[in-house]
């Protein structure tokens, strides 16, 4: 999945750069090959934001992409023009200002939000939650009236419950569809295969390792006993690379030192969500990725692990697979808090 998505990112480039020197025979020729793919259009909300920006970036080096919808409640008209300067496949429109979300989400079919406020040193994740939840929720409630068919990309934290904010706002407006909801933990698998390819001496570009649960502190659980290629790393190992996977989005808040949150990385983990999101409404086969959407996998109404995507969305969510004894632990210890924040979220949305 990362590597198709390089492929994607790295195709686009390549036929930039050639565009950029051939004819313009040879220009029309190019954009009518890539035209070929469906029309699709994917809005980022929160698009002037640390996030929000490089993710802009991104979506418009994706050639699945044909209408990329910037909106922010500042700054999207200068993101909008800086980007739809680069010569690929998407056109690009920025919209500021809640009168103008409705344009932004008509049509859509994947919506990515990055709307909200980052953590500074100090803070868990919950701590958003009083600013995010309320940004969530407007936002929801504009995607059910705009475009309630949009498959949508929860980025905003607490991921744990502003996930089942939305999934409240939709069922409220008659237009949840459980299959076309999901929190956006890509950056923990990310993180947890960057570590482990650093551990365990590997390829990191062959690496896949699983994070399940959700996404704040323990409730992440990558199964390290699942990653390929296999190593046999010590108990202590594992134990290192599972918490540094757990703390690696306060490590980088650590590191910004009040300046905000991951952002670059976030923003590549993004790109190859909703990339893999696109490639299912399209048709590809065999897409998977983790991903936090309504489950049953395990007693908790909501819960991220492998989820297959087609064309409709989620198309199975797939089971945890056999764990270690240390695994099986770290699950049972981030239920309660997994739980309560989900029921956090609803209360919320439900007030
Ligand atoms: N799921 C994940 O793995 C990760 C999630 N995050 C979360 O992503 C969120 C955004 O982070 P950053 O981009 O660093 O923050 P940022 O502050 O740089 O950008 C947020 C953007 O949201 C915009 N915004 C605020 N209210 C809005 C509204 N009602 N409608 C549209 N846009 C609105 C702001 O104007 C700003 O441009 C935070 O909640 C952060 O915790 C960050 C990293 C990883
Ligand atoms: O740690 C944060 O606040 C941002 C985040 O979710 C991450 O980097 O995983």
């Amino acid at each position: 999945m990362k590597a198709s998505m390089f492929r994607s990112v790295e195709a686009a480039l390549r036929r930039a750069a050639s565009a950029s020197s051939s004819s313009s025979k040879h220009l029309l020729r190019r954009s009518y090959s890539s035209d070929s793919k469906p029309e699709r259009k994917v809005a980022v909300l929160g698009a002037a934001g640390g996030i929000g920006q490089p993710l802009a970036l991104l979506m418009k080096l994706n050639p699945l992409v044909s209408s990329l919808s910037l909106y922010d409640i500042a700054g999207t008209p200068g993101v909008a023009a800086d980007v739809s300067h680069i010569n690929t496949r998407s056109q690009v429109a920025g919209y500021v200002g809640e009168e103008q979300l409705g344009q932004a989400l008509e049509g859509a079919d994947v919506v990515i939000i990055p709307a909200g406020v980052p953590r500074k040193p100090g803070m868990t994740r919950d701590d958003l939650f009083n600013i995010n939840a309320g940004i969530v929720k407007s936002l929801c409630t504009a995607i059910a009236k705009y475009c309630p068919n949009a498959l949508v990309n929860m980025i905003s934290n607490p991921v744990n419950s502003t996930v089942p904010i939305a999934a409240e706002v939709f069922k409220k407006a008659g237009t949840y569809d459980e299959k076309k909801l999901f929190g956006v933990t890509t950056l923990d698998v990310v993180r947890a295969k960057t570590f482990y390819a650093g551990k365990a001496k590997v390829p990191v570009a062959e690496v896949n390792v699983p994070v399940v649960g959700g996404h704040a502190g323990i409730t992440i659980l990558p199964l390290f006993s699942q990653a390929t290629p296999k190593s046999n790393l010590s108990d202590e190992d594992i134990k290192a690379l599972t918490k540094r996977t757990q703390d690696g989005g306060t490590e980088v808040v650590e590191a910004k030192a009040g300046k905000g949150s991951a952002t670059l990385s976030m923003a590549y983990a993004g790109a190859i969500f909703a990339d893999a999101c696109l490639k299912g409404l399209n048709g590809v086969p065999d897409v998977v990725e983790c991903s936090f959407v309504q489950s049953s996998i395990t007693e908790l109404p909501f819960f991220a692990s492998k989820v297959k995507l087609g064309k409709n969305g989620v198309e199975e969510v797939l089971g945890l697979g056999p764990l270690s004894d240390y695994e099986k632990q770290g699950l049972a210890s981030l239920i309660p808090e997994l739980k309560s924040s989900i029921e956090k979220g609803i209360k919320f949305a439900n007030q």
